[in-house]
């Protein structure tokens, strides 16, 4: 395997991985898109977790969103308070964790429920799959049919986790009982509208980045026109699939339409924690500053089985990591005119977002990004533009 690795310059020191700067030290010189919608008020929806105790929250927060690593989840301490972790200043995910400590009555009358439950955009709910779920159903239900009354636009997320203990056969079992139990409760309360999504998760593979995908992807208005432009993005460029990765959560948020398997999604992430990695050992200056993720983030991986994976900086937060066969990098200069008209579409497609929600107008998919990528022409492999 060669790694091709663009870096500004290697410098002599070594800094610690786990160390590295959450933000991976990128530049703060131009303010960014992401940066703009922060300021410009909360245009991103917030995900809530929560789940019994001991049920896993704390180890999904920091193996997803702080480069933890699975085995170090052993040692956390119980939450015993409400934690809020805001980690939208380093990731695309605008995502606030409430890790509500089993204990605390969250429904109490001095807790201001309300505001949480109407700025939230998903709830996820977090059941021990190797635990007797009972009291974890009874709580699910509480909590959703109480979000549900406030907000209705709430989309509820069920993670049945630590399924890594659990065989194929008895995961199915699991997934199939609490769904069934879940969704009784609720047709016995009427509220059959209430759906509940489920997901197989684990810190101990790529299954809770998968889930997380799955969630933030839901809740991103601009979805479809990634999509397209990722399909013709990768059909124009001899690429056989292509993620819009989130680099700090490896959680992609936009994939072309062809179907994912696990394992060129977990290769994508791993291309990810090399690129970072390196980066961070020999991309930062010699006093330690200088960013491991930043404009100039490029990286070429030729593996043994004439694949390549190429990975290129698309926004602040954002990578496109592409998986393609040896021959179709050939044309490699096709392949970056055609990631720079993509580039560029993306960025205006997040513009058009938050320009539509800074002038309060509707977003709908026909004042939307297509219009104005209207007059956007990748290069086609045949030589002509489309
Ligand atoms: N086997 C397995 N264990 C896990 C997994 N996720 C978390 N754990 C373990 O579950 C235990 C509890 O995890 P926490 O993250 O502290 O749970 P919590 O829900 O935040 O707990 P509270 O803070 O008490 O609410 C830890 O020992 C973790 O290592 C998983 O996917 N598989």
């Amino acid at each position: 395997m060669s790694i091709q690795y663009e870096e500004p310059a290697l410098a002599g020191s070594y800094s610690v991985v786990d160390s590295f700067p959450k933000d991976f030290g990128y530049g703060v010189e131009e303010p960014d898109i992401e940066e703009e919608s922060a300021t410009s008020g909360d245009t991103k929806p917030r995900i809530l977790l929560m789940g019994l105790r001991r049920s896993g929250k704390s180890s999904i927060q920091k193996v997803v969103f702080h480069k933890m690593s699975p085995n170090e989840t052993l040692f956390l301490e119980s939450t015993n308070k409400i934690y809020k972790d805001d980690i939208s200043s380093t990731s695309f995910v605008n995502f606030q964790i409430w890790d509500f400590p089993g204990q605390v009555d969250f429904f109490d009358p001095t807790f201001d429920y309300e505001m949480i439950f109407r700025g939230t955009g998903a709830l996820i709910f977090v059941i021990d799959a190797q635990d007797d779920y009972v009291e974890a159903l009874g709580r699910l239900h509480l909590t959703v049919s109480r979000a549900y009354r406030i907000n209705p636009e709430i989309n509820f997320e069920v993670f049945i986790h630590k399924v890594d203990g659990l065989s194929d056969d008895h995961k199915i079992e699991t997934q199939r009982d609490i769904h069934q139990r879940a969704n009784d409760d609720l047709a016995d309360a009427s509220l059959e509208k209430l759906h509940l999504s489920f997901y197989l998760t684990s810190i101990y593979d790529h299954s809770i980045f998968e889930a997380f995908s799955k969630v933030v992807q839901k809740l991103i208005p601009q979805l479809p026109t990634l999509e397209n432009l990722l399909n013709i993005f990768i059909s124009n460029s001899g690429i056989e699939k292509a993620f819009l990765f989130d680099v700090v959560s490896k959680i992609y948020i936009a994939t072309d339409s062809s179907p994912v398997d696990m394992q060129s999604y977990e290769l994508c992430c791993d291309m990810i924690d090399v690129v970072i990695d390196v980066s961070c050992i020999y991309g930062l200056r010699g006093d330690g500053s200088g960013s491991a993720y930043d404009k100039e983030s490029l990286a070429i991986i030729k593996l043994n089985n004439t694949t390549v994976l190429y990975l290129k900086e698309v926004t602040k937060f954002l990578a496109l990591v592409c998986i393609l066969r040896e021959e179709s990098f050939e044309k490699k200069g096709l392949i970056d005119y055609n990631f720079h008209c993509f580039r560029k579409a993306t960025q205006e497609v997040f513009e058009v977002g938050s320009l539509t929600q800074r002038t309060g107008m509707l977003q709908s998919q026909s004042t939307s990004p297509n219009n104005s990528l209207s007059n956007l022409k990748f290069g086609a492999l045949n030589g002509g533009v489309v």
